[in-house]
């Protein structure tokens, strides 16, 4: 670490000591863009990166709700509000027991960057709750979704803050959230993205963020004159994000090898086909089973209990489960079997030792902030439908999404490339804060 990213993480650390997750974004981000920043007199002396750490506004609140036993329940709600210099906060809700402010502020850090390299008019936010719904019926998600709501709907709408999905966040919680926000404010709203097709949804939103990370894999493999035709893929998680990456995978030609939830993951040397795959997302969207179930009605593929994927020798891997799920150790295995590129599907699933071994090995590695944009990218497209009260159609929407994601790809070796490499990492931090920063200094010191 160079003396100026130690001084600035000494500031960042004596503030928020106990946000290890929010500490590891912030350190990747000023290692690639104090540097730049110094060599810009533009920036010089502004303290934009330390006013990009704090938060606009971080909300905490009580979520109390009665479950199918009678009995009360109490949750705690976030909303973290991080930076509106380029457009109305939006980022997802995230409902899982792990979420706390640590999580969240990295997750809207992030945000932030991603956001400004779609090149479309929205800041970065992030929020959520720690109510596991695992195991909880539709009644007892619904209670809990309208009291989160009650709450989260005077600190959002169109113009301020537009929520969506993230992690135990999809279609079924966004309508019972849209149900409430629309209940109190009597008003029917963009207010939310990831909505049903017939209530103001875009086509497309619910593949994009998959669809847009294998669009940027096949962006860098095409930089090595290499596609995603023929290659074996490993990917974790078996989550919306998971599913469009398979499918996508699939269309373009590749062999889809695993599949994980927390529980462990499946290898089918066979590959996960269209037919699995669509079981998969039955099992997973539907029934909400576990993905260990794959093996009971497929005999080509295994079930390890408790691993993750990283084992399986493959060409490319798509982390596409949760931050902090792949390791160094992880990253020496997929090195050591001849891995090419990794593209991150999830938010940071990928440790910093996991990200600098694959840099040294001059592997092609994207970051999530910028190949999992596709997800948020397709938002804007579905706030923009709203607004002009027009739908896309399902071809419209995906063209924008693959210009969308080429244009994010191309920054990326634009900002990042040095000596014949591309380190996206880099790329996809300067691209980012380039924009983030410049509204930030034409609208003064706010
Ligand atoms: N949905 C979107 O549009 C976007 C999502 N992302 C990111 O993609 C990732 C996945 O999100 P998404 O697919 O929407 O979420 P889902 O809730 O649909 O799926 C999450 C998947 O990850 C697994 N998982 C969650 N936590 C853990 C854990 N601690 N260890 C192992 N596996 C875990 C889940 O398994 P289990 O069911 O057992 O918990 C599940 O298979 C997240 O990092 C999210 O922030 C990024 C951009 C946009
Ligand atoms: O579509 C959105 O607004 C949210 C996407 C998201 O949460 C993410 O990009 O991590």
């Amino acid at each position: 670490m160079n003396q100026r990213v130690a001084s600035f993480m000494e500031l960042v650390k004596a503030r928020n000591s106990h946000e290890p997750e929010f500490l590891q974004a912030v350190q990747e981000v000023a290692e690639t863009v104090l540097d730049y920043i110094a060599e810009q007199d533009i920036y010089n002396g502004k303290n934009i990166l330390l006013r990009m750490v704090e938060p606009e506004r971080a909300i905490s609140f009580r979520v109390s709700w009665v479950d199918d036993q009678g009995e009360i329940q109490v949750n705690r709600g976030y909303r973290i509000q991080m930076n509106s210099a380029i457009g109305p906060y939006k980022g997802g809700l995230r409902f899982h027991p792990s979420v706390n402010m640590s999580i969240l502020k990295f997750l809207a850090f992030e945000q932030v960057f991603k956001n400004s390299l779609t090149t479309l008019p929205m800041g970065g936010g992030k929020g959520g709750s720690d109510f596991d719904p695992k195991g909880k019926s539709d009644a007892e998600i619904m209670r809990f979704c309208h009291n989160f709501m009650a709450e989260l709907s005077r600190h959002i709408g169109p113009h301020t803050d537009i929520p969506a999905g993230d992690i135990g966040v999809g279609a079924r919680e966004i309508g019972f959230l849209f149900g409430m926000y629309k209940k109190i404010k009597n008003e029917f709203t963009g207010v939310l993205t990831g909505k049903g097709l017939s209530w103001g949804g875009s086509l497309i939103r619910p593949e994009a963020t998959g669809y847009g990370t294998v669009y940027f894999a096949e962006s860098m493999l095409q930089t090595k004159n290499e596609s995603m035709e023929g290659k074996s893929v490993v990917i974790s998680g078996s989550g919306n994000v998971a599913q469009y990456a398979a499918e996508k995978v699939l269309h373009l030609g590749g062999k889809v090898l695993t599949l994980s939830d927390s529980s462990g993951y499946i290898y089918d040397k066979d590959g996960v086909d269209a037919e699995k795959l669509a079981f998969v997302m039955d099992l997973k969207n539907n029934k909400r089973g576990r993905i260990s179930e794959y093996v009971e009605k497929y005999s080509s593929a295994e079930f390890f209990e408790g691993e993750t994927p990283w084992g399986v020798a493959c060409d490319v891997a798509l982390p596409c489960a949760t931050q902090n799920e792949l390791s160094g150790e992880d990253a020496e295995k997929l090195l050591g079997n001849g891995c090419i590129c990794v593209a991150e599907g999830a938010n940071m699933p990928c440790m910093p030792e996991a990200v600098h071994k694959f840099h040294e090995a001059k592997i092609l590695f994207a970051p999530g902030k910028a190949s999992n944009a596709g997800g948020v990218a397709t938002s804007g497209l579905e706030m923009s439908q709203n607004s002009l009260r027009i739908s896309w159609t399902r071809e419209e929407v995906d063209n924008k999404l693959k210009d969308i994601m080429k244009n994010i790809h191309d920054n990326c070796v634009a900002y990042g490339t040095e000596d014949g490499y591309t380190n996206y990492v880099k790329g996809a931090n300067i691209a980012g804060f380039v924009k983030v920063a410049d509204a930030m200094l034409a609208q003064g010191v706010v």
